[in-house]
């Protein structure tokens, strides 16, 4: 069999975001795939794609609306042919993906935990009553004011760098930024305090990298499966079957998370009121051939205990 591998001339062309953390995935990628090759890194291209997220950075997320905010144009150009493969924070990405695409290839997953960062304080605990917690993250906000419903939450968008000089110019007093990502920028030293699962549950797919692909293109396929996580797909398999129980997006304060042990997965999710008034809580655990089927019935269940309204405040 003569293998379609890329050369300089003809490269594989991989689509990202243009923040420093996207490029950080997207040169992770490329490490990982000319090293399962022995290929020089001239055999791919990365090409940068703003996406609607990206060029709207005034507004909450929730209020430009929509699903695959950081992800559609992305998808479009792999599409057209403009580039081959994407890469993605798996966090950012809706649970079903357009015709024509498919997403099976994750990188081993980072640090699941949100950090606490400040420049003053050193953990949640020591915050005083009224201080001011910057995120946008609805699922941080919610989570936060359910255990601290004596602090104050306002918006706070931008990439990891724009946050930092948000906290340094007294925008807010603390945020809250992912682990994965600040260890990915070689920043983790500004995490004050890492965040255990137990207190405040991660993002689904929180810390996982997914590249994604035309369905058909063989050649991108062949290259994807070589530098695939199993146990990373495993997890995400029973998350993501969780968050598309719930019908959930980034707009719906949602957490959740898989653990491995053995051949055994144990699932945690949790919903909350967009106002952190009430928190559902539930976990369980099954097999990991039926991660998927565990991730459906927690999130059936705690849709039930929900109710309609839940997520109206
Ligand atoms: N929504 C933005 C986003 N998407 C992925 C990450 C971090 C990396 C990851 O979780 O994989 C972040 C920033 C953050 O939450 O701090």
């Amino acid at each position: 069999m003569t293998r379609d591998l890329p050369s300089p001339a003809r490269p594989l062309k991989i689509g990202t975001r243009g923040s420093p953390l996207a490029l950080a995935q997207a040169n992770e990628t490329r490490d990982r795939l000319a090293r399962a090759f022995d290929l020089p890194f001239e055999a791919f291209s990365i090409v940068v794609i703003k996406t609607t997220g990206d060029r709207i950075i005034d507004r909450p997320l929730k209020e430009i609306g929509g699903k695959g905010l950081f992800t559609k144009e992305i998808e479009a150009a792999m599409l057209s042919g403009e580039v081959d493969i994407a890469v993605h924070s798996m966090k950012d990405m809706p649970t079903e993906q357009p015709e024509g695409l498919m997403l099976d290839c994750y990188l081993p997953r980072e640090d699941v935990r949100d950090a606490f960062v400040s420049l003053a304080h050193g953990d949640l605990a020591s915050l005083p009553a009224g201080t001011v917690v910057g995120t946008s993250s609805l699922r941080r906000r919610a989570q936060l004011l359910n255990k601290r419903p004596d602090l104050q939450v306002v918006e706070f968008r931008g990439n990891v760098q724009t946050r930092m000089k948000k906290l340094e110019d007294g925008v807010a007093e603390a945020t809250f930024l992912a682990m994965a990502g600040l260890r990915r920028l070689g920043m983790a030293e500004v995490a004050k305090a890492p965040i255990s699962p137990e207190d405040m549950l991660p993002a689904i797919a929180q810390g996982a990298i997914g590249i994604e692909r035309r369905a058909h293109d063989t050649r991108a396929a062949e290259m994807l499966a070589a530098i695939h996580d199993g146990p990373t797909g495993r997890r995400l398999a029973a998350e993501r079957a969780f968050l598309a129980a719930l019908d959930g997006s980034c707009e719906t304060p949602i957490g959740g998370l898989a653990e491995l042990n053995g051949g055994t997965v144990r699932l945690r999710g949790e919903i909350l009121r967009p106002d952190g008034s009430e928190s559902l809580a539930d976990s369980g655990e099954a097999s990991v051939e039926d991660g998927a089927e565990l991730g459906r019935n927690l999130g059936l269940t705690l849709r039930g205990r929900a109710g309609e309204s839940f997520f109206a405040i």
